[in-house]
Order: C-alpha cells, then sequence, then structure tokens
C-alpha cells in the first residue's frame, strides 16, 4: 500500500488542519495509507518575540520543507495566510482546500462588538492589519501586544488581561471554539489578511506524482480568490508581517479586489478596488496593488522608491 506522510506543525489548529488534509485525502484515494508527520517549528520556538526580527513566518515552513527534501515527509499542509508570497526553489503549492471564514473575529468577555468597548479599553493583538484597523476605528483604545497560539491567546483573554482580543474566524471554528465569537468584522469596516481560511498543501517540484494526488483536494474559486490576493501582497512587499489586508471575491462570474495599507505611525490607511477576469487573478492583484501605489502604498510601507 502507498503511503503519504504529511508534515504538520504541531499546534492543535495545525494538527487540526492535517488531519483534515489525511480525510480528505484518505476520501480521495481509498487505499491509500496517510500518516502525520507532526513537527515543532523555530517559528513555534520563538513565538513570543516578534517574528519580523528574526526572519518573519517563512521560519513555520522552514522545517517542514526541509523534511520533505531529505525524504522524511511528502507534503506539507499550512495555513495559506502564513505562506510567504515566494515559495522557496523546488516547492509549489499542489492544493488549496475551501476556503472556510475568511474574517476576524472580535471576543470579549463584557463586550459584544468593537462598538461597544468603553474608551480607553484595553485590546490584544500583534498583527500590525489589526493594531492600525482598530486605531482607525477607534484611536481611544489601547492596543496591547498578544502572541501566542489560539489557546494561549484565549487564555490570557480569559484571564482579564484585555477587554477583547482579535482572532481569525476560521481558526476558532475548526477548533470548536467558535462559542468565543462575540461578533464578526468584515468587510468594508474591517479588512481580512491575504488567504485568511485558506488552507495549502505543500509539495516537491520534483515529485509530481505526489502532488497530483492532492488535485482532487483543489478548490477551484478558491485558488482563483487567493491567486488574486497573494499576487496584490507580492506587488507591494512580499512577506506578512506588515498591515496589508486584502480581499477577493466573486461577483457573479467576476473576480473583485479589495486592497487596504496602513501605517502605524501615521495612524492612516489607504485602499483600492478592482474588477478583472477570473482567468488572469495576478494581473488582477497586479492591477489594484499599482492602484494602491499611486495612493502612496510605497512611502507608507517604508519600500525603496
Ligand atoms: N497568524 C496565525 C494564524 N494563521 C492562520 C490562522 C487562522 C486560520 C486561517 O486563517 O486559516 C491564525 C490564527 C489567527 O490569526 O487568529
Amino acid at each position: 500500500m502507498q503511503t503519504i506522510r504529511l508534515a504538520t506543525r504541531e499546534s492543535a489548529l495545525a494538527l487540526w488542519q492535517t488531519n483534515h488534509v489525511a480525510a480528505l485525502l484518505r476520501a480521495a484515494h481509498p487505499g491509500l495509507n496517510v500518516e502525520l508527520v507532526p513537527m515543532t517549528t523555530r517559528g513555534d520556538q520563538v513565538l513570543d518575540v516578534s517574528l519580523a526580527k528574526i526572519g518573519g513566518k517563512g521560519l513555520f515552513l522552514k522545517e517542514l520543507e526541509v523534511a520533505m527534501l531529505e525524504g522524511r515527509a511528502d507534503a506539507a499542509v499550512h495555513s495559506l495566510k502564513d505562506v510567504p508570497m515566494e515559495l522557496e526553489d523546488g516547492f509549489a503549492l499542489a492544493a488549496v482546500l475551501r476556503r472556510d471564514n475568511p474574517f476576524d473575529a472580535f471576543i470579549s468577555g463584557a463586550y459584544a462588538s468593537l462598538d461597544e468597548l468603553p474608551p480607553g479599553a484595553v485590546v490584544g493583538t500583534s498583527s500590525q492589519r489589526r493594531q492600525v484597523q482598530l486605531r482607525q476605528l477607534r484611536p481611544d483604545l489601547v492596543i496591547k501586544d498578544l502572541r501566542g497560539n489560539i489557546n494561549t491567546r484565549l487564555a490570557k483573554s480569559a484571564a482579564g488581561e484585555f477587554d477583547a482580543i482579535i482572532l481569525a474566524c476560521a481558526g476558532l471554528e475548526r477548533l470548536g471554539l467558535q462559542a468565543h465569537i462575540r461578533s464578526v468584522l468584515a468587510p468594508d469596516t474591517w479588512w481580512p489578511a491575504v488567504a485568511q481560511g485558506a488552507i495549502a498543501v505543500e509539495t516537491l517540484d520534483a515529485r509530481p506524482e505526489v502532488s497530483a494526488l492532492f488535485v482532487p483536494l483543489n478548490c477551484k474559486e478558491t485558488e482563483i480568490r487567493v491567486r488574486a490576493e497573494r499576487a496584490l501582497n507580492r506587488q507591494l512587499h512580499g512577506s506578512c508581517q506588515v498591515p496589508v489586508a486584502a480581499y477577493a471575491e466573486f461577483v457573479e462570474d467576476r473576480l473583485r479586489l479589495t486592497g487596504w495599507v496602513g501605517e502605524a505611525s501615521e495612524n492612516t490607511s489607504i485602499s483600492a478596488q478592482g474588477t478583472g477576469d477570473a482567468e488572469h487573478p495576478e494581473a488582477l492583484g497586479e492591477f489594484v496593488a499599482e492602484k494602491l501605489f499611486a495612493r502612496g502604498a510605497a512611502a507608507m510601507l517604508k519600500l525603496p522608491q
């Protein structure tokens, strides 16, 4: 019997996501033996310090990629939101699963929504994108860093360190923690991260027979949406540690993409929108990125000009 080993991080969310991919893979190929290879990544060991300072979210992928190169795993499962815009040479995404809830969640013991927070309330999030959006909507709030995996963050919230925290709906829903969601932060007042809510499978270019096994798991609609979002982000800077958001959706058979860029020290933000042909999602991403550049995105992101 053929065996496929799926490399995964060891967090509860990563294990849930990889078990989900394993179940879909077994259903698509009865008779295939699918196993998990859980591993601690450098990204997990340094979750307490700023990821941007030590090499960014690519750290979550590195160990899983090495395991594939060394033949200890055949594929790796990731939250696409954490996958760098440019993959390492020799790797590709074999499938993107149907997107789950792509929006952020407002979580609080005492308050039902962002609007209900009293002046000066303390909100926890370490995401630049979430911090700038919070300041834009509520300049009076006190924003504090909040790191760690989902359960750690919920525990810190429950301990009373924060009046509210912001997390992705998808992670909470996957772990059965959706009861914590007091309200959903959604467009047009709040923009999610690029590819939020989408799970991706990474494989080696050199093993096309492995990649082919994942083709039945690919959701074409999700693939097109996240290709537009990732093309926009790639054009702007190519990382995930900056205040950038993008959200693509189908409007009838056309693709509509909104991009958002924030700047923390001046507390400003810009956005731009475009509609394009679903056959060319990257072209739409680049088009909307150009609009953002025309509105000052390069200076806001401190890119060399
Ligand atoms: N940054 C960590 C991360 N990466 C993916 C998710 C949620 C699941 C997803 O977006 O698919 C989360 C947690 C969060 O931001 O609350």
